[in-house]
């Protein structure tokens, strides 16, 4: 995009709504330090996905978040954000086109929630029209009301809050968001509902996310990317959520996402995503014959009762099929049904608490999809490749 090479500090930068951003072979050493807090770092985050930055205590994952506004400088290699090197740019203008996004978020405490949203705007010099456009817009896609952008920090809570933190970050539309452990001080079930929020909202807005926290399920669930840090800044493995589970790359990373690494890939996902048993659908009154062939040609025990719009309505042990018709009155209640959306991890959940009998999944419209058996759930856990 920009191919001067001067070593002359930029102006202003004209960037799309997201820009792809790269580390290459980036070195920080703080001053006096023994050795450096970052070392020989180099991934690329291709522009709209989000890569979290994870690894233990101390490895460098602020630091390296850091760097990319200059807040902190570089020792060595160089950060290119829509291909231009961030040392180039001078620091006040990059922060105002980078949103950043901090833990104790750090609100204006005598300003309303609008006025912090509008901080960036007003140093851009937006005129108090589009400002106002621009905050009514943003409240709403973070989910607070109008009347909120009227209070003071102090009266939201602290879910509420992040989200105003979210929302100055983004109201500039800058290409590129840098988060910083941004849900590590809420409860947990608000901290869920949060990282939601903030999936759904990528899905409309795709920026540009560096999203920084120690807590791996976190960056399991919202990375579309993960880059493992280890001790001294160095990087472990980048790869897909998925990759990283089913290959760690060394014993470092296997330990560092856990023992249990095959049930978090379960999560990752869902019953739409892999090919379900089919035909075992036996209608209300089929021939008994004909129910109990069907079920010895594709290998099963159990047949599952569907009414006339296709809807499961019981399933039929093939031993209770003897010479009536297939009937709702033979066969079992449906304990539970599952749909394209259960992720594998809770279709295994219930195919266990159901003695291991294939689970029952049905469309959004009630009708029958399919089955999905533990062998299926278990082959969806192979490595890919
Ligand atoms: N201002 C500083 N001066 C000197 N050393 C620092 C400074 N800030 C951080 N460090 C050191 O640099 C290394 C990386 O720190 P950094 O805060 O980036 O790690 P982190 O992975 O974000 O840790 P945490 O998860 O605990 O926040 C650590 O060894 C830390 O002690």
């Amino acid at each position: 995009m920009n191919s001067e090479t001067t070593a002359q500090i930029e102006g202003p930068h004209a960037y799309p709504s997201a820009a792809p951003l790269e580390f290459q072979n980036v070195g920080m050493r703080y001053p006096g330090a023994a050795r450096p807090a970052i070392d020989d770092l180099s991934f690329a985050v291709p522009a709209g996905e989000i890569c979290v930055l994870v690894g233990p205590s101390g490895s460098g994952k602020t630091t390296a978040m850091r760097l990319v506004n200059r807040m902190i400088d570089l020792t060595s290699g160089d950060i290119l954000l829509d291909g231009v090197s961030v040392s180039r740019r001078k620091p006040a203008e990059l922060r105002r086109e980078i949103g950043y996004v901090i833990q104790q978020i750090g609100l204006f405490p005598h300003q309303t929630v609008a006025q912090n949203v509008a901080t960036v705007p007003k140093l851009l010099g937006w005129d108090k029209e589009r400002t106002q456009r621009r905050v009514r817009e943003l409240l709403e896609l973070v989910g607070l009301t109008t009347e909120m952008g009227e209070r003071y920090p102090a009266q939201l809570s602290g879910g509420q809050r992040q989200r105003v933190g979210v929302a100055r970050a983004l109201a500039a539309d800058p290409p590129l968001m840098l988060m910083d452990e941004p849900f590590g001080a809420i409860d947990p079930i608000n901290r869920e509902r949060l990282q939601d929020e903030f999936l759904r909202l990528q899905s409309e807005i795709r920026k540009t996310v560096v999203f920084v926290t120690h807590d791996i399920d976190e960056a399991i669930k919202m990375g579309d990317r993960i880059a493992i840090l280890r001790e001294g800044g160095r990087l472990a493995q980048y790869a897909t959520p998925d990759e990283l589970l089913a290959s760690p790359a060394d014993e470092f990373v296997a330990k560092f996402v856990g023992a249990d690494r095959g049930l978090k890939r379960l999560t990752l996902s869902h019953l739409g995503d892999i090919e379900l048993i089919d035909g075992m659908a036996a209608h209300v009154g089929d021939p008994a014959a004909e129910a109990r062939e069907r079920a010895e040609r594709l290998g099963a025990h159990e047949l599952v009762v569907v009414d006339g719009g296709e809807q499961p309505i019981g399933r039929l042990p093939v031993a209770r099929l003897n010479g009536q018709p297939v009937s709702v009155d033979d066969a079992d209640p449906l304990s539970a049904t599952a749909s394209r959306q259960t992720s594998l991890r809770d279709a295994l959940s219930l195919v266990v608490a159901d003695g291991n009998r294939p689970l029952v999944v049905v469309e959004d419209d009630g009708r029958l999809a399919g089955l999905v058996s533990l062998e299926l759930i278990s082959d969806a856990l192979r490595p890919p490749g």
